[in-house]
């Protein structure tokens, strides 16, 4: 309780952002760390075995596993990501239900925050993604995953459905690795959110037409390993090219107040702080991997989700 200061939510309220400093306490992020290293070396041993990789390529530290796999062409983005990917899942589709993030989502540095800015009553939304981004100059030509090159001008109202545009979701940005301007930190347009939801084109990137919106008003935000971002959902922000010869990691993480639509309905939300009754709050990994697992199950076969409204046809995308 009182993560924040008065200061600060007026920041928040004022800003439509907040950089909450040292969020994510050290120790769970080692947890992460090292749970994601052993996870990597897990899939390289793979596909070593399936001869996608050479045998001298495990082993390597992570930024070197990362940059090899990505250059052999093995995706090491879906299965190190904390959700299900929007449509082609079956049985074989890899995601990492990871309980060392499990951990950091229901911990006191996070939730102390979200009680400030939410309530006592919240829940965790399933929007939610790893983003694991090697230097540019490795990326190929036609590399559009937001996941791992730079992500561009949105809103995530933008990129829940439509059911989810009248709730309170706040958006928690959280660096594993310090980022800043070289290695691609988040950017965002201070006060953009007392705008309204502008119009988002899908391709290549689910993104805000330059016209609509004026750039030069960003505001690159360089943080710390342990750091927080929160933003509101109308907060148009984005994320610069990793020029760096460093790796660019962090998770977003979202969640909104008890009760309301995720705007991601197929997948699983849970209550990750009720005050009113504390036994409802979901605290055991397995339990939340295994709700993961059965939304695998019932989705299978299903080839697009939809996940967001927008389609290229529109006149703005022209
Ligand atoms: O980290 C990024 O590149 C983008 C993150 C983002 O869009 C989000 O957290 O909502
Ligand atoms: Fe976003």
């Amino acid at each position: 309780m009182g993560a924040l200061t008065a200061e600060q939510k007026e920041f928040f309220a004022e800003n439509g952002y907040l950089v909450a400093r040292g969020a994510a306490a050290p120790g769970l992020r080692q947890a992460i760390v090292a749970e994601y290293e052993a996870k990597l070396q897990e899939l390289i041993a793979d596909w070593i075995a399936a001869g996608r990789m050479a045998a001298d390529q495990a082993g390597l530290p992570f930024k070197e596993s990362i940059m090899a796999s990505y250059a052999a062409g093995c995706d090491f983005f879906q299965p190190l990501d904390i959700s299900l990917p929007g449509g082609d899942i079956g049985p074989d589709t890899p995601m990492h239900a990871s309980p060392a993030v499990f951990a950091l989502m229901v911990s006191d540095g996070i939730l102390d925050i979200m009680e400030d800015l939410l309530g006592p009553e919240i829940l965790s939304n399933p929007i939610q993604h790893v983003r694991i981004k090697p230097p540019s100059r490795i990326l190929s030509g036609d590399e559009h995953r937001s996941h791992i090159t730079h992500t561009a001008w949105h809103q995530d109202r933008g990129v829940a459905r439509a059911s989810a545009d009248q709730t309170s979701m706040v958006t928690v940005w959280v660096a594993i690795t310090d980022a800043d301007e070289q290695n691609g930190c988040l950017q965002v347009i201070p006060g953009s959110h007392k705008g309204e939801l502008l119009g988002h084109c899908p391709q290549p990137q689910a993104g805000i037409p330059a016209n609509l919106m004026d750039e030069s008003k960003a505001r690159p935000l360089p943080v710390k390993a342990g750091d927080a971002i929160c933003f509101h959902p109308l907060t148009i922000h984005g994320a610069m090219a990793n020029v760096s010869e460093r790796l660019r990691w962090s998770f977003d993480l979202r969640y909104s107040k008890a009760g309301e639509p995720t705007g991601r309905e197929e997948f699983p939300d849970f209550v990750a702080r009720s005050r009113a009754n504390p036994a409802s709050e979901l605290r055991d990994a397995a339990e939340w991997e295994r709700m993961w697992a059965a939304t695998k199950e019932n989705l299978t076969g299903v080839k697009d989700l939809r996940l967001h409204r927008w389609s290229q046809d529109a006149p703005i995308c022209a």
